[in-house]
């Protein structure tokens, strides 16, 4: 049997008053956890002397020698910033074991970095870690050999709160049963004020998100799960278990989480730093591709067939149409002469180029242009009349080369291409879209999308097509790309280095430091480069591990380079199909994912709903209902909000009417977040009427009242939640219906619908509104805690 139980129980009590036992028991583990931070501070006090010390040596001595300081220091300032970052929440849980002979066993304590007392005993288990796993994984029905888990809640370092789940009364002694009353953990973490950014959840992970935490790094992972399962959260958890448990594989490669846009990344942002994880890459899709920001936004027409798989023949066909052979032969005024080289020869040539083992447009240029100004070289040795061997021609060719009307005459047959300059010049000429359309299989009507004025900046659509030309190009980016690629192999050697000398010297074996780390340390001329570092920079980096969050946004295409980035198919897909905005989105993850891991992924699906309470869940399950039939909306695991409503507001009533709204429902929510969300077309004009609100930088969440499209929404909560013109945001794109599931399932207590002309169909149940059943702790029903 399992019960749940708030306060305290103290196990050596022999107090009779369960307020005396709570006392007695907090007091208890308060001294417990006065203990670890006491040791936190020696630990730390010891790092920082140690590090003191090794840099205190001084720069002299042999490279060995120097090494080693490095070594030592390297380490011990890892050591110092990872206990440095532990003090908030340092120990959270403890589990207490049933012993071989029924009797209580073992007890540990759980927190966020693993400490160990003088006698090298553990005194506090890292929450990733083995021994951590039943705290998370014990459930009511099968509580392993749990007797008891305890949640303690602290402030500061005191110990404020205690929260047991009784897995067997019976193990208990009389004093442990005498005190049992409940309070859940994790519904007073929910019903915490948003602060506009996500907070580690490491105290209260449910057992369906500990799996998906905790599952294997080989493979491709799909996490489904409606709004507000905590999909974001696990995921972000995993990172971080990931880099704990494979951190000899991880920490050389990178993880890389890729999300919808860059309010999200800093919604986010927060949470890896706060479990002592840094060297993650965050990136949108629009930022993958190293030097281009995507700002642009895109016409629903041009992302659809911007990310059909179609666009890599569309992309290649463009390519080859920029080799080309002349229309006629070959002039080129050069030395006071008219050199010729004929149509047939030059296309010869470039047949041969493009035939070469489809090396890419870039380098099979040199051997065209080479093979061409041999061409011209010998029609200037025929011209002159005069016999040239093997050394002539290639002088020749060498000071043909220095013409500027030669290279012009090449560039135009085969030039030297940036993916920038293939796209930017291809999308300002409808006639090469059209000829390149036709070839990859688009009809008129698609390809009619895409022609757009020369000097357009980058959509996030773009950015996959980039990618893709870079692939087809090879790599074409200027002394910068060239340097940074030298730089690289630099490092790599000098690892390899490091590497030997680490062996050579035992600190390898000990475990101490890694070949990289000890490599930039030794070298590192300038500011240190991390992992994450050097991975953003490099398009053609190879990462550990990729988390993907909101995935069913991703086109086709997208999906086509992130794959690129993880070429061992080591990934976590976090997302639902139900609220795919974007017209290029995923319907079902197999039509997105078999292209590469046919029937080798596997799905966790997470049911339950921390965030959006029942009252409100309700209304988007009507919405659910009529935009993906087939999906079940999650389950609300908290209620008792007030419920949700709808307010008539012409558009010419807005003016006056939608501030004092805003304001009357912040008072309601006291320190928390609120958001106005609005159709696309619609959010200039609202967030006008709204100063206060209307800040377009991520750094908007800061603020009390933010004004944001949906799309920008997505992946983010507020305790309140206005929804102007339902009927706009389904009216906005094909994928409309399920952009208002996403607006109505971002509010953690309020959510509030502002229409003009009649509220549509899906939003009927806002005309009755109704309130929810609840316990006394604001579940929704009763049901297994886990
Ligand atoms: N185990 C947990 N303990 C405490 N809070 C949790 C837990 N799981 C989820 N939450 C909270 O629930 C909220 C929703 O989580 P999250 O944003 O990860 O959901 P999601 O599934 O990604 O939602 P969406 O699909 O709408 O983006 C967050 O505030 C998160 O902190």
């Amino acid at each position: 049997m399992e019960c749940r139980q708030s306060g305290s129980t103290g196990g050596s009590t022999r107090a009779h008053d369960p307020a005396d036992a709570r006392t007695a028991a907090l007091r208890e583990e308060q001294d417990h956890v006065s203990g670890l931070y006491a040791r936190l501070d020696t630990l730390r006090d010891r790092a920082r002397a140690a590090m003191d010390e090794a840099y205190g040596r001084g720069g002299g001595g042999t490279l060995q020698a120097r090494i080693e300081r490095e070594v030592a220091a390297g380490e011990q300032a890892h050591r110092f910033t990872r206990l440095s970052g532990v003090e908030r929440g340092l120990c959270f849980g403890r589990i207490d074991h049933r012993g071989a002979d029924g009797s209580p066993g073992d007890t540990f304590y759980i927190g966020r970095v693993g400490l160990r007392d003088e006698d090298h005993e553990p005194v506090l288990i890292d929450w990733r870690a083995p021994a951590a796993r039943l705290f998370y994984a014990a459930t009511p029905g099968s509580p392993g050999t749990l007797l008891r888990r305890r949640h303690l809640h602290t402030r500061g370092r005191t110990v404020v709160g205690i929260d047991d789940e009784v897995f067997d009364l019976d193990g208990l002694s009389d004093t442990d049963r005498r005190t049992l009353v409940g309070e859940a953990a994790l519904l007073a973490t929910l019903r915490r004020g948003r602060t506009g950014r996500m907070s580690d959840v490491v105290a209260t992970i449910q057992t369906e998100q500990d799996r998906v935490i905790r599952s294997g790094l080989q493979g491709v992972l799909v996490v489904q799960g409606g709004p507000g399962t905590g999909k974001t959260v696990a995921a972000l958890h995993r990172a971080a278990y990931l880099l704990y448990t494979h951190r000899r594989t991880l920490e050389r490669r990178g993880v890389l989480v890729v999300g919808p846009n860059a309010t999200f990344l800093r919604y986010i942002g927060q949470v890896l730093p706060s479990l002592g994880e840094t060297d993650v890459v965050l990136s949108t899709v629009g930022g993958l591709y190293p030097g281009v920001r995507a700002t642009a936004p895109e016409t629903p027409a041009a992302a659809v067939v911007k990310g059909d798989l179609r666009m890599a023949d569309l992309v290649a066909a463009a390519v080859r149409d920029r080799q080309r052979a002349p229309a006629g032969d070959l002039e080129v005024e050069a030395d006071d002469m008219v050199l010729r080289v004929d149509h047939a020869t030059c296309a010869h040539l470039r047949d041969r180029a493009r035939g070469l083992g489809l090396l890419p447009h870039n380098v099979a240029r040199k051997l065209f242009v080479n093979e061409l100004l041999l061409e011209l070289a010998r029609d200037q040795a025929r011209q002159m009349d005069r016999p040239a061997d093997a050394e002539d021609l290639e002088y020749m060719r060498a000071s043909l080369w220095a013409e500027e009307s030669v290279k012009a005459a090449v560039d135009g047959l085969w030039p030297d291409l940036a993916p920038q300059r293939l796209l930017s010049e291809l999308f300002a000429d409808a006639g090469a879209v059209a000829g390149a359309a036709a070839r990859a299989g688009f009809t008129e009507e698609e390809w009619k999308a895409l022609p757009r004025p020369a000097g357009h900046p980058w959509t996030t659509a773009d950015v996959p097509l980039l990618d893709e030309a870079a692939e087809l190009l090879g790599e074409d980016d200027g002394r910068a790309g060239a340097e940074q690629r030298a730089a690289e192999r630099r490092r790599r050697a000098e690892e390899r280095y490091a590497q030997g000398v680490l062996e050579f010297t035992g600190l390898f074996e000990d475990q101490m430091m890694e070949a990289p780390a000890l490599a930039e340390r030794h070298h590192a001329p300038g500011p240190e480069l991390t992992t994450a570092d050097r991975a953003e920079a490099d398009r053609q980096w190879a990462y550990g591990h990729v988390i993907v969050d909101e995935a069913q946004e991703l086109s086709a295409m997208a999906w086509r380079m992130v794959m690129r980035r993880v070429p061992t198919r080591s990934l976590t897909v976090v997302g639902d199909v139900a609220q795919t905005g974007s017209p290029a989105g995923a319907r079902s993850w197999g039509e997105m994912l078999d292209t590469y891991v046919e029937g080798r992924w596997r799905e966790e699906r997470l049911l339950v709903n921390y965030r959006t309470p029942a009252e409100i869940m309700e209304v988007a399950a009507d919405v659910l209902r009529a935009v993906a039939p087939e999906q079940e909306p999650p389950e609300s695991v908290r209620g008792g909000e007030a419920p949700p409503t709808a307010v008539r507001m012409t558009d010419a009533e807005l003016p006056e009417g939608l501030a004092p709204l805003v304001e009357s429902e912040l008072s309601a929510i006291g320190d928390g977040r609120l958001a106005v969300l609005t159709p696309d077309a619609r959010h200039s004009g609202i967030a006008a009427l709204l100063p206060a609100a209307a800040a377009t930088t991520p750094q908007a969440l800061d603020s009390p009242a933010v004004v944001l499209t949906v799309t920008q929404a997505k992946g983010l909560e507020f305790d309140a939640v206005i929804v102007v013109d339902p009927a706009g945001i389904i009216a906005q794109s094909p994928k409309g219906g399920h952009d208002l599931y996403v607006a109505v399932t971002r509010a953690t207590r309020r959510l509030t619908v502002v229409y003009e002309d009649g509220l549509p169909d899906v939003l009927g149940r806002l005309a009755a509104p109704r309130r929810v059943a609840v316990d006394g702790a604001g579940r929704v029903r009763p049901r297994e805690p886990r």
